[in-house]
């Protein structure tokens, strides 16, 4: 099962955002990060492939489905995306708001395995003690992986994460990462995150896609894409690719004089 996006235009309006994006097959289990400045575009292609926003032009296939196509229904099934902003029900325990996530491939009818399904999903984000806990006495960071769990509990063919860490401590920003690159290697979905820390995209992501001014300017493996100029250049720094002494790649980055 592959993820494929071929000459693929999109935007708001009469306004292009993205621009010929081919991004050439994402297969199962690869977790991609998609890096790349602040209004590049990251959102908007996370829109397109999940269907809120109809292309220009180009194709998006999975597994050799055209998906720009696909009735909402068909659509839920395959893909979940976590927006950047995600609204709560301030009545709703977590664990019904996790639930409640099922019901766009589920329909209303709870059956038993689903309860097993968030039971699990909130296990292994580490979120099983909030489970009774309402959703609107969370802090930012707890609602952020709530958002998280609530994408991976549908078992979907592609995750779409936008900037699933931002608002999380360093300790929640392994443990995230770590759970999803987990189910990326257990069930084998496409996943795709959005990423400003390009340190840890580096740590968790097997490929990296580099978007500005929402063209693809590189696409590769972190050690690639990191040591690339145009790392630099797209964020107006200057760079440095270092490896530290466990091995791990580690950009150092710093303002030109
Ligand atoms: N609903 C919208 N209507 C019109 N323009 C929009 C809309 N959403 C985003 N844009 C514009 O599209 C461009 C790309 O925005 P997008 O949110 O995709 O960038 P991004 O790379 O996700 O940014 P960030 O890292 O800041 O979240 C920006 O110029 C933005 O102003």
């Amino acid at each position: 099962m592959t993820l494929h996006i071929e000459h693929l235009a999109a935007g708001y309006g009469r306004r292009k955002v993205l621009q010929d994006v081919n991004v050439p097959q994402i297969e199962s289990g690869d977790f991609v990060g998609l890096i790349g400045p602040n209004a590049s575009g990251k959102s908007t292609l996370f829109k397109t492939i999940a269907g809120l926003i109809a292309p220009m032009c180009g194709s998006i296939s999975l597994a050799g489905d055209d998906i720009t196509h696909l009735r909402r229904r068909d659509r839920a099934h395959r893909i979940a995306y976590m927006p950047q902003a995600f609204g709560c029900n301030a009545l709703l325990t977590v664990f019904e708001t996790v639930l409640l996530a099922l019901k766009q491939t589920g329909g209303w009818r709870v059956q038993s395995d689903n309860l097993d399904r968030v039971s699990d999903t909130l296990a292994a984000l580490e979120l099983g003690h909030l489970s009774e806990r309402g959703i609107a006495d969370l802090s930012g960071g707890q609602a952020q992986m709530v958002a998280v769990a609530q994408t991976l509990v549908r078992a979907p063919e592609v995750v779409l994460l936008d900037e699933p860490t931002s608002a999380l401590d360093l300790h929640h920003q392994l443990s995230i990462m770590t759970s999803v690159k987990n189910e990326a290697g257990r069930r084998k979905p496409v996943v795709i995150a959005a990423l400003h820390d390009l340190n840890l995209a580096a740590k968790f992501c097997n490929r990296l896609i580099l978007l500005r001014d929402g063209k693809i300017l590189a696409d590769g493996v972190p050690q690639d894409i990191l040591a690339r100029p145009e790392i630099g250049e797209t964020y107006n720094v200057v760079t440095d690719l270092e490896r530290t002494k466990r091995g791990a790649l580690y950009v150092d980055a710093r303002l030109s004089a």
